[in-house]
């Protein structure tokens, strides 16, 4: 039997190794064949479901854009958002020596940066590398730039990104690191995206990174796995090597579907989840809810195109179980003070940082219905989580009549 100093170091080589592992970004060809195979089937389920809503799949693969052999100080990286995951992408980049240019609004925070190597207002307490700065000048930003990573809400995302477009250079790859569903138009960032930066033939390749990934432990260097989609799997794999560390783990994915809607919808999962564990509700309770969360989060992302084996991964459980389970999650927070009684308005008028589950959950509620064909009362039979948290946001149901629907529902198969 291994002694406990022993099992310490083999648990912190495996670790090693875990981290360590090269990026998958240089493939086989019968790979990339696999993996384009299963690309064209998503695309065309998605307009087989969406064709006729005048919906569209991004479109925007231009090859190869950076050269593999370039040194990263030469390389240009533009992150967008000075919030938390802004600050957070801008650490990752800038530790393997990118000149990083975060853009940001507020006056006070490029300030912060430049001159003490730190963001005022969110994760004051860690220090940035120096090749990070920051502007909020627009055109400045993005002249060279070689990648853009988009951080920001996603309920200003799209005003965001319509006046920064026409800076962003024709084939530079677009990276969304936002999670959720644009009440106004009831759209995924991928579409928002395609809507924006990669519209009128202008075609810069969009790709998404998701995964459990707390900005704060990011900034303190803890090792973290994540997942980048792109409909391109060698622009993938080249931004997975970009952000790849010892500490930074990036897996690759053409599925970007499967990754938008768990990224979106595990939020709502994870307000439920607070909530049951404010109300004192037990750990059955939680367990169950967030499993049979994932069952309907994988039913949507079928649905829409997305694979099961994707939701079975990072974005999807592994993004759950950190914002369900996770205590520096901000939408499990919101469900935990709703579960003790506060109402939405005293819990966001007291809080600094987005949680994009209060939005989502609102427009999912509109959304799925109408994707469905159905009314909201036979949907809600199918998908009761993702369907009964706006109800209780807005004060129609309490916590306690919502917990009480969940287990009033019919008796019905797994799945
Ligand atoms: N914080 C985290 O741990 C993670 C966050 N994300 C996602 O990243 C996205 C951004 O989240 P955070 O950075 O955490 O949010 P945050 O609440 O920390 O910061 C939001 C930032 O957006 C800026 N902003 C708001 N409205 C703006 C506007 N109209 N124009 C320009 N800037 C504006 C704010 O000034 C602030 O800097 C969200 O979709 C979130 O789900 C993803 C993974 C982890
Ligand atoms: O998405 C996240 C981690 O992957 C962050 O979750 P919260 O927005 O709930 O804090």
């Amino acid at each position: 039997m291994l002694s406990f100093a022993e099992n310490t170091f083999s648990v912190k080589n495996n670790m090693k190794s875990f981290f360590k592992e090269d990026p998958s970004f240089v493939l086989n060809t019968n790979c990339l064949n696999f993996c384009e195979h299963q690309t064209k089937f998503s695309v065309r389920n998605w307009f087989e479901t969406h064709g006729k809503k005048g919906r569209k799949v991004p479109r925007g693969n231009v090859g190869t854009v950076f050269s593999r052999f370039e040194t990263p100080s030469n390389v240009k990286i533009t992150v967008i958002g000075g919030g938390s995951f802004g600050t957070a992408m801008s650490k990752v980049f800038g530790m393997k020596g990118y000149q990083v240019c975060l853009l940001v609004r507020d006056r006070n925070i490029v300030d912060g940066i430049n001159q003490e190597r730190r963001n005022p207002k969110y994760l004051r307490e860690f220090t940035l590398p120096h090749s990070v700065f920051a502007t909020s000048n627009v055109e400045s930003a993005l002249e060279g730039t070689q990648l853009v990573v988009h951080a920001l809400p996603v309920q200003v995302s799209r005003e965001v990104l319509e006046r920064v477009a026409p800076f962003i250079p024709t084939g530079v790859p677009v990276l969304s690191t936002s999670k959720g569903l644009e009440v106004a138009s009831h759209k995924f960032m991928f579409e928002l995206l395609q809507e924006t930066v990669s519209n009128h033939g202008n075609r810069r390749p969009l790709a998404f990174l998701s995964g459990p990934s707390f900005a704060k432990e990011i900034m303190q260097e803890l090792p973290t796995a994540v997942v980048v989609a792109c409909e391109n799997l060698e622009i993938a794999g080249q931004i997975a090597a970009m952000l790849s560390s010892s500490i930074f783990k990036v897996f690759t994915t053409t599925d970007f579907i499967g990754v938008e809607v768990a990224g979106a919808l595990k939020n709502i999962i994870a307000i439920a989840a607070g909530m049951a564990e404010g109300m004192g509700l037990g750990m059955n309770a939680i367990a169950g809810l967030v499993t049979r969360g994932c069952s309907e989060m994988r039913r949507v992302a079928e649905f829409l195109g997305g694979s099961s084996v994707t939701l079975s991964g990072l974005s999807g459980v592994g993004d759950t179980f950190l914002t369900c389970f996770g205590p520096l999650s901000r939408n499990r927070t919101v469900g935990y003070r709703l579960g003790k009684g506060e109402s939405l308005n005293e819990i966001l008028t007291t809080s600094q940082e987005v949680a994009e589950g209060v939005a989502t959950a609102k427009a999912v509620v509109e959304w799925l219905p109408a994707v469905l064909n159905t009314t909201y009362t036979r949907a809600l039979v199918r998908f009761p989580i993702l369907l009964s948290v706006a109800p209780i946001l807005e004060g129609k149901l309490t916590p306690e009549e919502g917990m009480q629907q969940l287990m009033a529902m019919p008796p019905t198969v797994e799945d």
